[in-house]
This record gives structure tokens, sequence and C-alpha cells, in this order.
């Protein structure tokens, strides 16, 4: 066969020259359609790439990206996302807004609505100072799920308790982060969780799984597909929004009556610095209380089995909190940032499991990527699940090995689960505090076992999720 044509040195190839998957757009579509391959698409993507190499483009109906997957494509993309970072939009959650004539939040919005938003916002939600006043109600609820673990198992003659720990999780992630937004506890952990906010926790999961089949369709046409389909994401939708009405109106009365002095959430401190008008502050909270829940369970699942299928690791984590704890009481952010290899399992979850599966963006200036010229406004996408198990990036991908990331190897741009730059998860810190603190009380005062040892099947709904929650056993250490 005739040596592929080589550019003359220098020149990057073109646009057209980059291998694609599959022929036709439509004939794609369909196939994705037939095979359940939206909840696939993170395998199909991993595929892909073993089979068309670090970069190829592919085009699902009218949905046509470019994807890479090493460290510096993602470099060269990011490097090109200019001051307004955009990703592909949710035309489903656009509308759903507009219907209800709702403000959008950050993640919907772009340009330099998105930017005067972002900016107010960064000061409470994700900078160190935020994350130094949020944090002690992060621990509370930590140690309030402690509790109720503890209580159930004085129940039970064997001492341990093997369980499915999902409707818990969501149930803890929604706790931490409304008490971190809103200043309120729910009382999701006590014996009899408030009913209401157990459907608010239904809406949020109906929600994201009803958006996975909208993802690569425009609306209007879904509507007339399968309208019972819509009807279900709006009543989520508006399920949503009615839980976050009445969190907001609890504390906008409160502020209205008598300004306390003594920090109490998010929500609060947006109202009080009033930089953002209220249907802005309203809009945000509620992408905030509804992103918060499983987008934070999940890898909290996938950590615990992975302990429990690796004890060496387990027991080296426990060892840290313990010498964590030696060195005496001392503010709660210094103790977390003496615990580098707890840190180090949160990456090595994510790397495996990540939430979002792939970071996108728009490039606004061409870009050359694996060495073919990718022009201005091409979607482009980094396939985080295929290069957190790629071997020409981890050495044994397979293995589950907090340690890797303390070593001294360059490991930039090779931890992407938030995204990257002005335009990554804002998130990020409520949910990293909220993981960790929750691992440094449940390992310090359980034994997580499992029986299973096989891997867990992911799908994806939107967010990386297991196809089959894991059983899993907790065994007091006292
Ligand atoms: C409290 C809310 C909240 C939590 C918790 C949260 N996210 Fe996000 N995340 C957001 C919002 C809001 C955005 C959109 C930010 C923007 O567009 O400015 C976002 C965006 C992202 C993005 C896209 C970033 C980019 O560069 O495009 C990724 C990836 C992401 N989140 C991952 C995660 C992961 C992983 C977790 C948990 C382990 C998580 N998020 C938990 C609110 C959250
Ligand atoms: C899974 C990952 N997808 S991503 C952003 O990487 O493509 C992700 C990461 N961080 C946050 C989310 N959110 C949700 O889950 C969610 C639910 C309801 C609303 Cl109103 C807003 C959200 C956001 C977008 C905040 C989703």
């Amino acid at each position: 066969a005739p040596e592929p044509a080589l550019s003359p040195p220098g020149r990057a190839l073109p646009y057209e020259a980059i291998p694609r998957s599959g022929r036709s757009a439509w004939l794609n579509l369909y196939r994705f359609w037939r095979s359940d391959g939206f909840q696939r698409f993170h395998l199909l993507m991993e595929r892909s790439f073993q089979r068309y190499g670090p970069i190829y483009r592919e085009t699902v109906g009218t949905y046509n990206s470019v994807n890479v997957l090493l460290p510096r494509d993602a470099a060269q993309l990011f490097q090109s996302e200019g001051i307004f970072p955009r990703r592909m939009g949710l035309e489903s959650w656009i509308a759903h807004r507009q219907l209800r004539n709702h403000k959008c939040g950050i993640f919907l919005l772009n340009g330099e609505e998105w930017r005067s938003d972002r900016l107010v916002l960064n000061k409470e939600v994700i900078s160190p100072a935020g994350t130094r006043k949020f944090l002690p109600f992060l621990d509370a609820v930590a140690r309030d799920f402690v509790s109720l673990m503890q209580r159930r198992i004085s129940k039970n003659a064997r001492r341990s308790l093997t369980i499915d720990l999902y409707g818990d999780l969501f149930r803890f992630t929604l706790e931490a982060s409304s008490y971190a937004l809103y200043g309120e506890r729910l009382g999701l952990l006590e014996e009899s969780p408030d009913a209401e906010s157990q459907r608010f926790i239904g809406a949020v999961e109906t929600m994201l799984r009803t958006t996975l089949p909208l993802l690569f369709v425009p609306p209007g046409l879904v509507r007339w597909a399968n309208a019972r389909l819509w009807r279900e994401h709006m009543a989520a939708w508006d399920t949503i929004f009615s839980h976050a009405d009445r969190c907001i109106q609890h504390i906008y009365q409160e502020f209205c009556l008598g300004q306390q002095r003594k920090y109490s959430g998010i929500m609060a401190e947006l109202l009080l610095q009033a930089e953002l008008p209220l249907d802005s502050i309203k809009a945000n909270i509620i992408e905030f209380t509804a992103g918060g829940v499983d987008t934070t369970a999940m890898p909290l699942l996938f950590t615990l089995f992975e302990l429990a299928r690796n004890p060496g690791v387990q027991a080296a984590l426990r060892q840290e909190i313990a010498e964590a704890e030696a060195q005496g009481p001392r503010e709660l952010s210094k103790v977390l940032n003496s615990m580098p290899l707890l840190k180090g399992a949160l990456k090595e979850t994510l790397r495996l499991y990540p939430v979002g599966i792939t970071v996108q963006r728009y490039p606004t200036k061409d870009v050359v990527l694996q060495n073919y010229c990718v022009p201005a406004g091409t979607l482009c996408q980094v396939g985080l699940y295929a290069m957190g198990r790629s071997p020409q990036v981890f050495t044994n991908p397979e293995r589950y090995d907090p340690g890797r990331w303390l070593s001294q190897e360059d490991n930039s741009f090779k931890a992407l689960a938030f995204g990257f730059g002005a335009r990554q998860c804002i998130g990020r810190r409520l949910a990293e505090t909220e993981m960790m603190l929750f691992l440094m009380h449940v390992l310090r005062n359980f034994r997580i076992d499992t029986v299973s040892k096989a891997d867990i099947k992911t799908v994806f709904g939107f967010i990386l999720m297991p196809e089959k929650p894991p059983l899993l056993t907790f065994r007091p250490l006292y």
C-alpha cells in the first residue's frame, strides 16, 4: 500500500484527513438509538480511540465532534478556549427555562452573561475563603452520617451492616449541599426523612435519566416523537424548581426580617452581598442544589467499592487519617490538606469513573491537534473515560493506586475530571471537601468489605453511574 501522504514538515494535515468513525451521520444516530448507545457512550468512545488512534471525528445526527484523549492535546485545546469558554448546549434544559420563564444558571449561560455571574459566584462557592466558611457545615453532616450507620448497626446482632448504599449516599449529598447552600438541615439522615426532599431526589434522577435521549436530538422533534418522555422531563424539572423555591423562600423571608451576622450558607452570603439580582441567585442556587446530589454521590459509591476490594489501600488511608488526627485539633482545612493519599484516592476514583465523561470546548481560533488542523468553532471533546484507562497515559491503568498521584512524574492535564480553567466545575471544592470529610469519618469508624471483587459495569445516564449498585458491608472498628 502506498505510504500515507505525509504533509511537508511543519505543515499540519487538513481537517478532512482526520480519521472518521462510521460514514453516515444518520445511520450512526439510528444505531445509537437502537443499541442504547447513549448509555454506553463512554465505552463506544474508548473503542473508537482503540480503532482510530488518539484523534478521530464522529458525526451522530446533527452533532459533529473531534475527539482527543492525550493530555498534550487537551492542553492544546484549552489554550484556545478564549475568555468565554463554551461547552455543548443542553437544548431541552434551555427549552424548559424558556417555557417556564425562568432565568438560566451559569451552566447554561454563555459569553458576558456567563462571565459576570461566574465571577460573583466564585467568591462564595469555589474560593478558599468561601470553602473555609462552609467546611464546618459539611463536617457536621458527615458526622451525622456515621451516627446513622452506628444506630443501624447497633440494631442487629451481627454487629455489621450489609446494604445498598445508593439511597443513603443521595440523602447524604443532598443534606450536605443543602446545608452549605441554605444553612438549613433537611433531616434526611434521621429515621424518618422528609418525604418532600425524597421526592426532590427522585425528580433529579428522573430529570437526568430523561435528559439522556434528549441530548442529541432537537427538543422540537422529541416533543413530537416521544411526548411522554418530554412530559416526564418537564414534570421532573417542575418538582426540582418547586423544592428549591421552598428552600429559597425560607431564607429570603428570614433575610428580609433581620440580618443575622454569622455565616449561614452560600445563599445568605449572596443575598447579603446583593451583587446578583434575586432571580439570578435563584437560577444558580437551583443548579447547585440539583447538581450537588448525584454528581458527588456516585464517586463516593465507587470509592467505597474500590477501597473494599483493595484492603491494602483502605488500611493505608486509615493510617494517614489516624496520623492527621494525632497532630491534635487544628482548623479543618489544615487537616484535609494533611491527607494527600486521601486526595489521591479521590483522583483515582475520578480517573476510573469520571462523573462527566468528557470535557467539551469550541476553540476560538484554529488549533493543531495530533498534527491535524482543526478549524475554530469545531466541537472538540476530551474523552476523560478513555484517557483515564489508556496505557498510553497511565501505567497499569486498571490498578486502583492513589499513590500514583503523589509521585514525581508529570501529571499535568491528566486530572481533568472537574474540567479546566475559568469554566471548570464551580462545585469542585464543595464536592472535594464533602467527599474528603465523608471518607475521613467513615474510614475512621468502619471497615468496608465487599463480597464481589469483579469490576462494576458503568452506564452513562448524563452522569457516569454503576449499572448495578455494589453491596457493601460496614464493620465498626471499635
Ligand atoms: C454544587 C454544584 C456542583 C457539584 C457538587 C458538582 N458540580 Fe460540576 N459543575 C457545576 C456547575 C454549575 C458547572 C458549570 C460551570 C460553568 O459552566 O461555569 C459544572 C461543570 C462541571 C464540568 C465541566 C467543566 C468544564 O471545564 O467545562 C465538569 C467536568 C464537572 N462539573 C465535574 C464535576 C464532578 C466530577 C463533580 C463531583 C465529583 C461535580 N462536577 C460536582 C456544579 C457542580
Ligand atoms: C455530570 C457532569 N456533566 S458535565 C457538566 O461534566 O457535562 C456534571 C458536573 N457538574 C454538575 C452537573 N450538574 C448536574 O448534575 C445538574 C443537574 C441539574 C441542574 Cl439544574 C444543573 C446541573 C449541573 C450542570 C450543575 C453535571
